[in-house]
């Protein structure tokens, strides 16, 4: 518009670097998760909603097209770390640029970790707060440290925390384990527990409520019996 002043940034005091860096923050963290087409119904597959990256992409031949659930395309900024967390899906994690530490924990030390949901309370699992999460010592820890071309295997239920030592660009497949029938069919990101764990756990919630009508003494005592079943009947015999 002629004649008009447009503002100007005001730079006196400030260095271009500073000015930069108020533009591209250098800390600045994002995390890019692909989605489905709608990401509330679909599931993210790479070679759909990127479809000039599909030659690029050989998904390695370790289950059946059948069984095939998703493949996210994931990046990350310099320091981003993803909370500990566990998938339903078996996992591929391939790592294409950049450097990740990746940290995972047993199933098995699931009672060590301070669970919400399908993510740990726990976040700085490198300084963990001990005196608000004392058994977290106990859980034992795994730790790799992926580079572009290294891809790991993440079974199941394991549990992973996930840091970007670098800007990276990686891309997830998720697997379906179990047949067809036991996943949840609204699940999108492949962590909604099988229909049949999530049937038992409302289950176990009514029988608590049942178990709340009795005086502390006598649910005490019945809790410490429905636990010991639990052990005898569904603990899997050959631990460790
Ligand atoms: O590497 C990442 O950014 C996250 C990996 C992850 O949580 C997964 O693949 O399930
Ligand atoms: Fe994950």
């Amino acid at each position: 518009m002629a004649g008009q002043h447009l503002p100007v940034p005001r730079l006196e005091g400030v260095s271009r670097e500073q000015f930069m860096q108020h533009l591209y923050p250098q800390d600045e963290k994002y995390y890019l998760r692909s989605l489905g087409e709608d990401p509330r119904k679909d599931v993210a597959d790479i070679r759909k909603q990127f479809p000039l990256l599909k030659g690029d992409i050989k998904f390695p031949e370790f289950f059946k097209e059948e069984q095939f659930f998703s493949s996210v395309f994931r990046i990350s900024s310099p320091g981003l770390q993803l909370w500990t967390h566990y998938d339903v899906m078996d996992n591929l994690l391939i790592q294409v640029t950049g450097k990740k530490r990746v940290v995972l924990f047993s199933p098995r030390d699931a009672q060590y970790l301070y669970l919400k949901g399908t993510k740990s309370e726990v976040l700085n699992i490198d300084n963990p707060d001990l005196a608000k999460y004392p058994l977290f010592s106990k859980a034992r820890r795994y730790e790799c440290s992926l580079e572009a071309g290294d891809v790991l295997f993440i079974p199941a239920l394991w549990f992973h925390n996930v840091i970007s030592e670098e800007f990276g660009v990686g891309v997830n497949i998720f697997w379906k384990h179990l047949p067809s029938e036991c996943y949840d069919k609204t699940d999108t990101y492949g962590n909604k527990d099988p229909t049949a764990a999530s049937r038992a756990a409302q289950i176990l919630d009514r029988a608590l409520k049942t178990l709340a009508e009795l005086p502390e003494e006598y649910r005490d005592f019945y809790a410490r019996r429905m636990v010991l079943h639990i052990q005898d009947k569904a603990y899997s015999k050959n631990s460790e």
